[in-house]
């Protein structure tokens, strides 16, 4: 997969050449590029804003110089997701989705964000365009934002993550219920212990232990998140919680 990342703040983007990303980078599982937005400026001043049509406060990215950088950067069958506020939420189910992708393209706004009509433009041209927000709150810029996507979706990348199965039994994973607690050791401290179900050995039990604490979890921080479950995949003891 190759992932470009356009930004006025690329240096930003430098910690992907560590940990998880940094390795994939070297096997070559992830083509990573980060571009300076300004190298696409024809001006003295490298100028990527200016004033929003219709006043207000704050500068908006021009649509002329975003679109010269991402004809540049985009190859046919690329996914281009703009990091934004105003967007859709991302969900593990869109990191799904993404990892599969060819190419995706990470366009970075500042200030008050990007001309509209970027978006438009390449929806028009046929461009998958994701508009994705990371959360209700304001981030100074998209760099955080992609940062948080490209590992959510770099991991799920086969060969990135040393033990597939740990993807699995995973938060907002295939059974769309919050992990339940973890436990290692010493198995005494702080005066606390470990449930004694999970030091029986009794897998069954265990599983079942599992499934109650991510249910009652889940119930108690996400019901929204019980709400879309799929009832047929609750079993009778799951309903007598
Ligand atoms: O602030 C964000 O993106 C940066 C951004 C982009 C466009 C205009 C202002 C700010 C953001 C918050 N949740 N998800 C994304």
């Amino acid at each position: 997969m190759r992932v470009d990342v356009v930004s006025i703040f690329p240096d930003y983007l430098s910690v992907l050449d560590l940990s998880l990303v940094g390795k994939a980078r070297q096997r070559g599982l992830l083509d990573l590029r980060v571009h300076d937005l300004r190298g696409w400026t024809t001006d003295r001043h490298r100028t990527v804003d200016d004033t929003p049509f219709g006043g207000g406060a704050g500068m908006v990215m021009r649509p002329d110089v975003w679109g010269t950088a991402l004809d540049e950067v985009l190859e046919p069958g690329a996914r281009l997701i703009l990091p934004t506020p105003s967007g859709e939420v991302f969900t593990q189910r869109h990191a799904e989705s993404l990892a599969s992708a060819d190419q995706l393209v990470f366009a970075c706004g500042r200030y008050e964000g990007i001309d509209a009509r970027v978006a438009e433009h390449y929806r028009d041209a046929g461009v998958t365009v994701h508009e994705l927000s990371i959360g209700d709150y304001v981030l100074n810029g998209g760099e955080v934002a992609s940062l948080v996507m490209i590992e959510a979706v770099a991991r799920l990348i086969p060969g990135m993550v040393g033990n597939p199965d740990s993807l699995v039994e995973e938060s907002h994973g295939a059974a769309g219920l919050l992990e339940y607690p973890v436990y290692t050791k010493p198995p005494s401290w702080a005066d606390l212990e470990i449930p004694e179900v999970l030091l029986s050995g009794h897998h069954a039990k265990i599983e079942r232990w599992r499934r109650d604490r991510a249910l009652e979890r889940t119930a108690q921080l996400r019901p929204d998140m019980i709400a879309a479950l799929d009832v047929a995949s609750l079993d009778k003891h799951d309903l007598a919680l």
